[in-house]
Formats: structure tokens, sequence, C-alpha cells
């Protein structure tokens, strides 16, 4: 799995050239691309590449690797993000949010002039919802409210809770994130548009019709989903 994870972020090296702004994604995946992509840099193989972390995970990484970081509020424009996912549909819509950076996540990649997603081959599904939650970042004093109302989508919702600290995950924005399963998503833009509808909803983990290449990390070697 890891040599999977690997070869997709050697392989989204290819997509980065001299001048330019890089969305850095967040999870293990875009933890070696930070890593490959920061070794370039300090080698002098590549040139005047600016790195945009979408959270403090990346932001950390990105400064261990020598990779010179900037905030959002600092470019004109992004011209490739690159960032993994938790699940893929065959239109390449998304499921994100695992690692609780999705607001930033969607923020900076749907700007990016290029968004390059990094999966392996377990990550692909035929509908998305079929193993993964979707993450939804909420105001945490409407948690409650948000949990009850996603009953109406045909949904149960769970605040997620944190495993080396008491109590809830707390987001890098400060919010909670709730873990929302739905029995049967059919139209994942319409969901995506729906869920930020209700109010105290920051952002969810439904990320459809923004990807533009799918790097799948197979047994076989790399395969490309593009639009
Ligand atoms: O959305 C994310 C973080 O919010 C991650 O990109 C997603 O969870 C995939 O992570 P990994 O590469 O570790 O499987």
């Amino acid at each position: 799995m890891e040599e999977l994870k690997r070869a997709v972020a050697r392989e989204a090296l290819k997509f980065i050239e001299d001048d330019m702004v890089v969305g850095l994604g967040t999870g293990s995946t875009t933890a070696y691309f930070i890593e490959y992509l920061g070794k370039l840099i300090m080698e002098g193989e590549l040139e005047d590449v600016y790195g945009v972390p979408t959270s403090h995970q990346s932001r950390l990484l990105a400064i261990e690797n020598g990779i010179p970081v900037v905030g959002l509020d600092e470019v004109d424009a992004i011209d490739i993000a690159v960032d993994g996912a938790d699940e893929v549909d065959p239109q390449m819509n998304l499921i994100k949010g695992r690692g609780a950076a999705l607001t930033m996540e969607k923020i900076i990649e749907y700007r990016a002039g290029t968004f390059l997603v990094l999966v392996d081959e377990g990550k692909l599904v035929e509908r998305l919802g079929q193993r993964m939650p979707v993450p939804i970042e909420v105001i945490p004093a409407a948690w409650r409210a948000i949990a009850e109302e996603i009953e109406v989508f045909n949904a149960e919702a769970e605040l997620r809770m944190a495993s080396k600290k008491d109590g809830p995950v707390v987001t890098d924005n400060g919010n909670f994130i709730l873990d929302a399963r739905f029995h049967r998503i059919d139209d994942p833009l319409d969901l995506e548009i729906e869920l930020n509808n209700i109010p105290g909803v920051v952002e969810n983990g439904i990320f459809a019709d923004i990807a533009d290449v799918v790097l799948v990390g197979t047994k076989d070697g790399v395969r490309k989903m593009e639009r």
C-alpha cells in the first residue's frame, strides 16, 4: 500500500515545472509528494516553486522539506494543487476529509488551474459513500442541530472524536467534524450544494466536478483518469 502511494507521488512530480505555485494537500499520500517535491527544490532541479498549504500538517511538512511556503492571500493564482482522496467515483467525484482539512483543501483546489488527485486503487468506488462517510465541518455550537437535520437526507451523522485529545476533533479552523453516512448518494453535486445550504455548515467533503486528473496507484503501475 505504501509503495502504491509512493508511486503516485513520484508520478505527480512530472506535473510540476519551474515558477509554479503548488497547492499542497493533506494526508499520507500527499506527504510523500511533499517530501519528493522538497528534494527536487533542494537539489536545484526545480526553481521558483512555492507551496500553498491546505493544513497545519502540509505547512509543517513543507517547511521541514525545504519548500518555500506562501499563504493563499499572497498569490495571484495557484497553478496546480495536489492532494489525496478517500473515495473516487467513475466520474472523478471525490469524498475527502478523513484528515479534517476539507475546508482549506476545497478552497485551494477549487481555485487551482489543475487539481491533481493521488489515490491507490482501493479508493475507487462505483458510488460515493459506499465505504466512507461524508465529513462535514460545522460551527461547534450547531453540531447537534445539524446532526439532526442531516437525518432528512436519509443519513446518520456522528460527531468525530479525537484520539489523542479528550472530546471532539477540532479542525485547523476551530470547528467540529460530523461524519455522515448516507444510505445512497445519487447526485454528488446536488448533495454537496444542499449540505452547504444548512446554516452552521462550513463545508462538506464531497468534491464534485473539480478534479482534473486522478493518478491511481495499482499493482500494475500508475493509471491516469482524466476529464
Ligand atoms: O482529505 C484528506 C485530508 O483531509 C486526505 O487527502 C484524504 O483523507 C486521503 O488521505 P491519505 O492519502 O492519507 O489516504
